[in-house]
């Protein structure tokens, strides 16, 4: 495996592909992911444990799974809801092909976390303590919070509420805390200010990046968040996923940031990803061969910037 001075997380299989209307088939998913895992991803989103018939994209969790090989040194994500998904996760893992990284969702705002946890905060924070519990150290925990940076529904979004969820995340064990700018509100100002009191004010938690584009702020905003320090992002191949804009947020682009173009960004600037960066555009054009479409990414229809190399070195 190849140094690394960030870890990037590969979310096409889940965040990415999870408002696609299409279902794609497990083996295919699979497939995919494991291509990921050569490329070189310490982390990937495999999938989720969320009610299928919610997310229906993901009714073949366990299928995909079990279908998937595993490679040494990889984390593989799966995002739970609620505990009824802690406990598929454990019985996968049980069974020997569970996820050995999983997620536990809160919202920032009330507004969004009723209409995407079908719960008020208080009661999904209950929850979290018993999927925390569920989970009992047999799982890498992420704790993920939607809207971090500013709600589609309610505007701003208190940055001392966002680090009380944190400390709260801490304090049960999770270790690992990503702030997620769900629909693209954050501004390299907003990201330098959380992330900077994450690393003053909880020290012990690692911070995780991810930032949607949908509003071609998403590479400026992870500058922003590794000059304030953070050394996890999380992004998709073709820049796809996020939440079905036309149905709830008024249309657009949700997705998240595009793999390629991150990925061209840090290397460029000597910012070891640890990918194979001559396996990347095969990945990426498999990527827009499975959706069927040309997705969102500069670098996909340009290559990557040919002074990659050159200008190693000259790290941030
Ligand atoms: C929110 C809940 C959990 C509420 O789940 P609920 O309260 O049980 O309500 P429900 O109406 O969805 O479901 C009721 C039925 O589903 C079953 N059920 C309930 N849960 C499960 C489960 N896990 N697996 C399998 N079955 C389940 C449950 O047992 C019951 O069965 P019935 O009695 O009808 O036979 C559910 O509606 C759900 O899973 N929704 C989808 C949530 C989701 O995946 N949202 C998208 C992810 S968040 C995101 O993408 C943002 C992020 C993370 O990327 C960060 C960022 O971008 O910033």
């Amino acid at each position: 495996m190849s140094a690394r001075d960030v870890v990037l997380c590969e979310c096409f299989a889940r965040d990415g592909l999870q408002h696609e209307p299409d279902f794609i088939d497990t083996a295919v998913k699979a497939d995919l992911i494991d291509r990921f895992a050569a490329l070189g991803f310490e982390r990937i989103e495999a999938t989720s444990y969320s009610n299928p018939k919610v997310v229906p994209q993901f009714g073949d969790a366990s299928e995909l799974l079990a279908a998937l090989p595993r490679r040494a040194g990889v984390w593989y994500k799966a995002t739970c809801a609620n505990a009824r998904a802690v406990e598929r996760a454990l019985a996968d893992l049980d069974a020997g092909i569970g996820a050995n990284e999983i997620s536990l969702l809160v919202s920032a705002s009330e507004s969004h976390s009723t209409r995407n946890l079908k719960r008020e905060r208080a009661a999904q924070w209950d929850n979290i303590a018993a999927m925390a519990r569920l989970a009992n150290g047999r799982f890498r925990l992420i704790g993920t919070i939607s809207v971090a940076f500013g709600c589609p529904f309610e505007g701003a979004v208190d940055p001392d509420a966002v680090m009380a969820d944190a400390r709260r995340f801490a304090a049960l064990g999770v270790g690992i805390v990503t702030l997620g700018d769900t629909t693209g509100m954050a501004t390299p100002a907003s990201v330098r200010d959380l992330y900077g009191r994450m690393a003053r004010e909880l020290p012990e938690v690692t911070p995780v990046a991810h930032f949607h584009d949908t509003r071609g702020t998403g590479l400026v905003n992870y500058l922003a968040a590794l000059e304030a320090g953070v050394t996890h992002f999380d992004c998709a191949f073709g820049g796809v996923g996020g939440h079905p804009a036309k149905v709830r947020y008024g249309g657009g682009h949700t997705g998240n940031v595009a793999t390629e173009d991150l990925v061209n960004l840090f290397e460029s600037m000597g910012v070891r990803t640890g990918l194979d960066l001559r396996a990347l555009a095969a990945i990426s054009a498999r990527c827009q061969e499975v959706l069927g479409r040309v997705l969102h990414s500069r670098v996909a229809q340009s290559g990557l910037n040919p002074l990659i190399g050159v200008a190693a070195g000259a790290a941030a």
